[in-house]
């Protein structure tokens, strides 16, 4: 385990086994409809790889950067748009892929941005789910796991740009942030 980890709140075989069965009920819910899956960077970019492997079926990616946590572990609460989509998403049947849902300001702006651009349908499927801190009345359509409130690093998740690579969802020791 990274020296920098204080434990190992999600293994890398929890993960493999919930993203398999996400993907396959996506692929029965989005079976005929050819769904935009929106990887939102950075975070999302393992769970999306993983996840879409799984989708058997017609889909396509694109791929949207915000800003909302920078190098701190608590949202600014302002979103910006960093690297926008390459599409209209008018008509389209959009899924959102996000790595982790927190106070859920920055899908919350996503969600209604992207609404506002006539799509079909816009969801939101999310690797982890963090209720206790929300500050928006916002929920995933599709969660693999429920956390406790930690700050968790790891499979795509940072503490300023670093623990992505780690295989696994770790809770970061507090003396490497505090
Ligand atoms: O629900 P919220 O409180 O808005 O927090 C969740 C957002 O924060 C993280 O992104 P971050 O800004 O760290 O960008 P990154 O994905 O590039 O690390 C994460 O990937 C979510 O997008
Ligand atoms: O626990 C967490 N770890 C990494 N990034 C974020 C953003 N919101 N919550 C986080
Ligand atoms: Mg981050």
């Amino acid at each position: 385990m990274h020296q920098d980890i204080k434990e190992i709140l999600i293994s890398e075989e929890q993960i493999k086994e919930k993203v398999a069965e996400l993907g396959k009920r996506l692929s029965e819910v989005y079976k005929d409809l050819n769904p935009l899956c929106i990887c939102v960077l950075k975070g999302a970019v393992p769970f999306m790889a993983d996840l879409i492997r799984k989708m058997e079926i017609p889909m396509e990616m694109d791929f949207m950067a915000v800003s909302s946590y920078g190098n701190a572990t608590t949202s600014s609460g302002v979103v910006r748009i960093l690297k926008d989509l390459e599409a209209s998403i008018e008509g389209r049947h959009v899924l959102i892929v996000e790595d982790i849902i927190d106070s859920g300001l920055t899908l919350s702006y996503l969600v209604e941005m992207l609404k506002g651009r006539n799509a079909a349908s816009v969801k939101i499927a999310t690797l982890l789910d963090k209720p206790d801190r929300r500050k928006v009345d916002l929920s995933p359509d599709y969660s693999c796991f429920t956390i406790p409130d930690a700050f968790v690093v790891g499979y795509g998740l940072d503490f300023a740009e670093k623990y992505r690579n780690l295989p696994y969802i770790g809770v970061l020791k507090e003396e490497v942030y505090q």
